[in-house]
């Protein structure tokens, strides 16, 4: 495109030398018309170096543990310094999960199994408004014991009817550790560590591609309903857009809104986004995230039937949907690289090792976001008039992605990153 104004403007600059009365007045103006080339073909060279990405998806769907993950694939990853910083995240996080879970218990009618443990929940419902108790260790002691109760484990399977961050097993397990004056926070721990994003992120880090340094500029944004007005902020010049969906959610409700299905709003949101005029010439590359999750929820029995019952126009044919041999073996090629015990076993056992409804139903819930990209699931009202070539310009590529494995998200990374400059030389007309 603007290799094609480059000419346009050129092309018109020597057409008007002709009009110059004195040969010098030409003379001038070609210099500053060769000035002007050079500038453009410098800024556009500069440009070509420079990738826009912008992380996009609703709350919790996995943005930030992404840049996460970029910054240790790509930076340095953290120092000492920023890792002791997150010990309070940490113990903020369990603080979270173990009041959120005894606050659920009450709802729920559940007891705890051992009564001595009801001095220890007293202690932590009535410390839980103190915003510097999680720095003792009298509170991860009390903790510890609750969670080793038999009557928490039960709420603890029921989770997903209340609001629980994803890592609440990860640091309440890992209480112990955590108690430590020694605790340094490993990569894994900051990776699972949750902090809700309020304000945009962005981090810049070069990777070289045929011999140059190509710059990738990555803005992380807060995902939740109120957040979300100001994605706009960052929707000029994008060269790409991750777009992450937690696949695992079909059984919850938004944070912010208890009514609202969170896989439904994964959808609609992605709707806006692919529909959205400003981002119509930008390809989308969806990450279906929480793989892991998804696996363990249906080793747990969980399933989508209930969502494919309450709004079967968007959630149709659960029972009789047949994933293809292709579709299967995309799935179970992510997951082998997403899973360490499964990657430590051979080929041959992974059948065996995932569940086939997992499979089935993170292929049906790509195919849902599919329908989306070819039009024929409609969510929303249209506010601009589509024609048949409106999505001409941009594509959408899928990946099933586990952002807290390293591994899988560099395996990822470096399948995207063709993928995104290849469009991005195909948007300056480059190839
Ligand atoms: N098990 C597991 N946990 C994940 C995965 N991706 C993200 N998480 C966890 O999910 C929680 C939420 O992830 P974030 O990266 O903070 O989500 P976000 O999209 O940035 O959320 P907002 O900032 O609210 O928009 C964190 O505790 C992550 O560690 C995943 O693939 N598997
Ligand atoms: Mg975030």
């Amino acid at each position: 495109m603007r290799d094609r104004l480059t000419l346009c403007f050129s092309a018109a600059c020597e057409d008007q030398f002709s009009c110059y009365q004195s040969p010098e007045d030409a003379k001038k103006a070609k210099l500053r018309n060769r000035q002007i080339s050079k500038v453009l073909k410098q800024h556009q060279k500069e440009e070509l170096k420079k990738l826009k990405i912008l992380l996009l998806g609703t709350g919790e769907s996995g943005k930030s543990t992404l840049t996460k993950q970029m910054r240790i694939i790509h930076i340095n990853g953290f120092d000492m310094r920023e890792r002791l910083e997150k010990v309070s995240d940490i113990r903020k996080n369990i603080k979270e999960s173990i009041v959120v879970l005894l606050l659920a218990m009450n709802q729920l009618d559940l007891n705890l199994e051992n009564q001595e443990n009801k001095l220890s929940r007293e202690f932590i419902l009535q410390e839980a408004g103190n915003t510097e108790i999680h720095r003792t260790n009298e509170f991860l002691e009390h903790a510890e014991k609750l969670w080793a109760d038999a009557g928490v484990q039960i709420c603890y399977t029921r989770s997903h009817e209340f609001q629980l961050i994803d890592c609440a097993k990860y640091f309440l397990d890992k209480i112990p550790e955590i108690k430590s004056p020694a605790y340094v926070p490993s990569d894994q721990d900051i990776l699972r560590c949750r902090c809700v994003t309020t304000s945009i992120q962005h981090i810049e880090f070069g990777v070289p591609d045929g011999g140059h340094q190509v710059k990738f500029n990555v803005y992380d944004v807060g995902g939740q309903q109120g957040e979300r007005k100001k994605w706009i902020q960052v929707f000029d010049s994008v060269t790409a857009i991750l777009f992450v969906v937690d696949c695992s959610s079909f059984d919850q409700t938004l944070r912010e809104d208890p009514e609202k299905n969170r896989l439904l709003e994964a959808l609609e949101n992605f709707d806006q986004v692919w529909n959205n005029r400003f981002l119509r010439y930008v390809s989308v590359l969806l990450f279906i995230n929480k793989i892991d999750v998804l696996a363990e929820k249906i080793a747990r029995g969980r399933d989508i039937l209930e969502l494919t019952e309450k709004y079967p126009d968007v959630f149709p044919d659960f029972e009789t949907f047949t994933p293809t041999d292709a579709e299967k073996e995309h799935f179970l090629d992510a997951f082998a690289t997403a899973t360490p015990d499964i990657r430590r076993k051979t080929r041959q056992t992974l059948p065996i090792s995932v569940h086939p409804d997992t499979v089935k139903t993170a292929v049906y819930i790509k195919r849902l976001f599919k329908k989306i990209v070819k039009g024929e699931l409609l969510l929303k009202e249209r506010i601009t008039k589509q024609d048949k070539h409106w999505h001409d310009e941009h594509s959408c590529e899928f990946f099933y992605t586990c952002a807290i494995d390293t591994n899988n998200i560099q395996r990822v990374l470096n399948g995207c990153r063709t993928l995104i400059v290849q469009n991005h030389l195909r948007r300056y007309g480059i190839i």
